[in-house]
Formats: structure tokens, C-alpha cells, sequence
């Protein structure tokens, strides 16, 4: 049987949603699935003109997904409470029906301090209407949420949306925006001093290492449209994620990390430590000659190592069998390498994701070591509310999950854009030399973004 197209699914699933039956008993989430050809994920997205829109891609590109709307949206504000959040997530997710119910979203870097507003300090969602390709198989799934209204009010706010969708339309690349001023917090003397700090015996003693990060407010005559932004960004550094959120049409979130913070399928799970950094050589031999230094600098081992060293501490308590790999390798990037080491864990049957984001998540590659007292000198010192930046973003489901951290990535405002940059401060950081690493991070997307 052939595939449908996109249109002949849309109708199909819509003439499937009318004659549903209401069988008073049914609860949870309802999931209609047709299987589909798919037009590409960000140009569908970027010509949709419903909210929420949220894309994924994952590092390995075994998973992309676009999807618009919601039928179950989970926000914290004030305070996450992981006990509400587990609870609501394995009442939907463990019912016969739900053929495989997802959960997208993000936690902030630090969610004990207030994050931006519509993220929030954490914000999951199930998406109204998804499309999902997953290695050779290409769906368009429907959610219906029975827990918060009637078969027959969901089925009409799903016709809605499914009435609404617009065509793919070709994204051009971005054009250059025009910059107005450009803002750092910290700026470089403020930085200097906070590197100085953080690096003299009397507090490198009991914080060896703290990930120390700016925002630049970028602000532009005209915001662009993250997904054509972000379409440019992955076609760039195609083996990194990229993902965005975008809640309403004025603000987005969009990043292009290389960094996974773990992917577990079943009980088996795969994460990382992606710390100590580099250029990339204008030739092979050079290239070649800078990833050995890299691998060879003591100062960037070390600054891996506490991440490995962390993560498999973290995890060693939650698993049956926990292995680092030997030696350290190169990521390697279209305007940096780092070193990485891939870190895989057999977990404990009685683990959740919830236990795994709180042992794992900030890891001393955003955080810091020890992680409390790097994050509380983060927040007294670096100047600027980190939100999303540095945080983690992806998916829970009961087979599989899957999250990135949320470096390399930019928040879209009317008439600014803020990009991050990090830097794992340690002795041996020289205030200069990790102030152009944060350029050297940046260099890809403002040169989407900008003319030089
Ligand atoms: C915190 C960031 O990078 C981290 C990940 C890889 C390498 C890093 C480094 O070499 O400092 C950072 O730990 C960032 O890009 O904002
Ligand atoms: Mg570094």
C-alpha cells in the first residue's frame, strides 16, 4: 500500500476523528496515527501559525519531530514539583491505549531561581498534533486528552487544528540582521575578575571548578524567524541537536548543541562528558595537530574529567553496571573540537527519568564542581538570569528518552536576540583565553546571523 501525502493523511485522520465513538470508560491520552510522506519538518513548522511549536532532532538523526498545539501542558513557574510532574507523566503514560505517548520539553539550568517567563523553571507538554520520523518510518499521530474533556470536545479542537495546518513552504537562508548594539553580561572586566577569582588557591580549594557564561543582547531592527534560523544553524553543525520551542510568536528558543545529557531506551542508557575546547585548523594537518594538543592539554582533561568523573558517580547508585569509555576522543564541530567521552549505563529496573534529570542534570559542563556551590556562586556572580540556557530539553516517554543541553543556543525576543556562551573555569584558565573560547562558540551563529 502506498504511503499517503500529508494533505490525504490530514483528511484521513480527520474523517477518522469524526466517527470516533465515545466509550464513556476511555481516559488518557487517545493517539490517532496515520502513516505518512513527510514534507521537510522545519519548513512545515516555520508555515504554521499555531502555537505552541516545538522541533526536535536528535544527534544521530534517528528521531525528527515538528509539532504544533497541545492537548496536556505541565508549566512551573514558581516551584517544579517533581512528585505533580512524575505523578501526571506515568498516569498518562502507562495506560493500554497510548500507543507512545511523548512528553517534550525543558528544565532551566538552575530550577530552585526564577527562569523566563512562558518557559518557566520547567515546562513539559503532549503536543495536539506531531510529526514524527523515526529511522525508515514517517507518522502524522494525533492526542486527544480524555482526562480534561470529552471525546467530542477534544475531537473538535483537534479538528481545528488539523483545519489550520498550512503547507511547507522552501526556507530561504536567513537574511543578515542588522544590529543595532551589542550588550555582554559580564563584560570582559567583569569577567576577568570573576575568572581570577574563581581560579586563586583560596577558592579553587573547596570549588575546583565553576562554568562561568555571558549573554550577548543582540539588538536588531527586525527579530528573525528562528526556523529559518535554525534550518541554516543544522545545516552547519548537522551532527549536533537542534531543537526550538516557541510557546507564542514573540519569543523562541532555539539551540544547535553538540552535548547529549543522556538517551536511554529501555533500561540502557548512553550520555557523555563534552568539556575542554578548541579551534578547528584551516587544514587536515592542522586540524589534526590541534585535537592532539587538545587531547594532550592538562588543563582541558581536567576540565572533563569532572563531568566524567561526576556522571558516573551520579550514576553508579541508579545502575546495575556503569562504563566509561577509554580514552578521551574529539567532537568535532564546524568552528570547534571538544574532548568527549561516551559514558553507557545499564539502569536499575525502578529508575525513572525524573531521578535521572536530578542526578544528572546541571553536569559540571554547565555547572560547575561541587554542583551546589558552583551554581550558587553562578547565581551571585554571573549578572544575568540563565533561563533555559545551560538547562536540558528533549523527550519522555516509556520506551525512550532523550535529552540535550542547552548550550549553543539563542533566545528570539521582539527586537533582540540573546546568545550564550560558556566555559568551564578551573586552574590553568587564563581570563583572555576563555573569553575567546566564548567567541569561538559563538562564531557559527553570528555568522548566520550577521555580516562581518
Ligand atoms: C557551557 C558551554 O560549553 C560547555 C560544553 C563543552 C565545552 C565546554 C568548555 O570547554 O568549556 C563547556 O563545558 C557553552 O557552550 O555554553
Ligand atoms: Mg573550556
Amino acid at each position: 500500500m502506498s504511503v499517503l501525502s500529508l494533505s490525504k493523511a490530514v483528511s484521513s485522520l480527520s474523517d477518522r476523528l469524526s466517527q470516533l465513538f465515545d466509550h464513556s470508560q476511555q481516559s488518557g491520552i487517545l493517539q490517532l496515527v496515520e502513516d505518512v510522506s513527510l514534507p521537510p519538518l522545519m519548513s512545515w513548522l516555520a508555515a504554521q501559525n499555531q502555537f505552541p511549536k516545538i522541533y526536535w532532532q536528535g544527534r544521530d538523526r534517528r528521531e525528527e519531530v515538528a509539532a504544533i498545539g497541545s492537548c496536556l501542558d505541565l508549566s512551573f513557574i514558581e516551584a517544579v514539583d517533581d512528585s505533580k510532574l512524575q505523578q501526571i507523566y506515568q498516569q498518562y503514560c502507562q495506560q493500554p491505549h497510548s500507543v507512545d505517548v511523548r512528553f517534550y520539553g525543558g528544565v532551566a539550568f538552575d530550577r530552585t531561581l526564577p527562569s523566563w517567563p512562558e518557559f518557566g523553571r520547567a515546562r513539559f507538554l503532549v503536543p495536539r498534533v506531531e510529526l514524527r520520523r523515526q529511522e525508515d518510518s514517517a507518522q502524522l499521530l494525533v492526542n486527544l486528552n480524555l482526562n480534561e474533556q470529552s471525546l467530542a470536545q477534544q475531537v473538535q479542537q483537534a479538528l481545528a487544528v488539523l483545519a489550520q495546518l498550512c503547507p511547507a513552504q522552501p526556507l530561504l537562508p536567513p537574511q543578515k540582521t542588522e544590529v543595532l548594539s551589542r550588550v555582554d553580561v559580564p563584560d570582559f572586566s567583569r569577567w576577568s575578575q570573576l575568572v581570577t577569582e574563581v581560579t586563586s588557591p583560596a577558592f579553587n580549594c573547596h570549588t575546583p571548578k565553576v562554568v562561568l557564561s555571558r549573554q550577548s543582547k543582540l539588538h536588531v531592527t527586525q527579530t528573525p524567524d528562528p526556523w529559518t534560523v535554525l534550518a541554516c544553524w543544522q545545516g552547519r553543525n548537522p551532527t549536533s541537536f537542534q531543537f526550538g520551542f516557541q510557546f507564542s510568536p514573540e519569543h523562541s528558543f532555539i539551540s544547535c548543541t553538540p552535548e547529549r545529557l543522556y538517551r536511554r531506551r529501555q533500561d540502557q542508557l548512553v550520555t557523555e562528558a563534552l568539556a575542554g575546547t578548541t579551534v578547528r585548523g584551516l587544514t587536515a594537518d592542522e586540524d589534526e595537530k590541534l585535537a592532539q594538543q587538545l587531547l594532550d592539554d592538562h588543563k582541558n582533561s581536567h576540565e572533563n574529567q569532572f563531568v566524567g568523573t561526576h556522571i558516573v558517580s551520579e550514576l553508579t547508585p541508579l545502575s546495575v553496571q556503569v562504563n566509561a569509555d577509554e580514552p578521551l576522543k574529539i567532537f568535532k564541530l564546524n568552528h570547534i573540537q571538544h574532548l568527549h567521552r561516551v559514558i553507557k549505563a545499564q539502569l536499575r529496573h525502578d529508575v525513572s527519568d525524573f531521578q535521572l534529570l536530578q542526578s544528572l542534570h546541571p553536569t559540571p559542563a554547565v555547572g560547575g564542581f561541587p554542583k551546589k556551590a558552583a551554581l550558587q556562586y553562578i547565581a551571585a556572580n554571573e549578572g544575568y538570569n540563565r533561563g533555559w540556557y545551560a538547562g536540558t530539553c528533549g523527550f519522555l516517554s516509556s520506551q525512550l528518552s532523550e535529552f540535550a543541553v542547552a548550550i549553543r543556543s539563542a533566545l528570539l525576543e521582539p527586537g533582540c536576540i540573546n546568545l550564550f556562551a560558556g566555559a568551564g573555569i578551573l586552574t590553568g584558565s587564563d581570563p583572555s583565553l576563555e573569553w575567546q573560547e566564548l567567541e569561538n562558540k559563538l562564531a557559527t551563529i553570528m555568522s548566520i546571523l550577521v555580516d562581518f
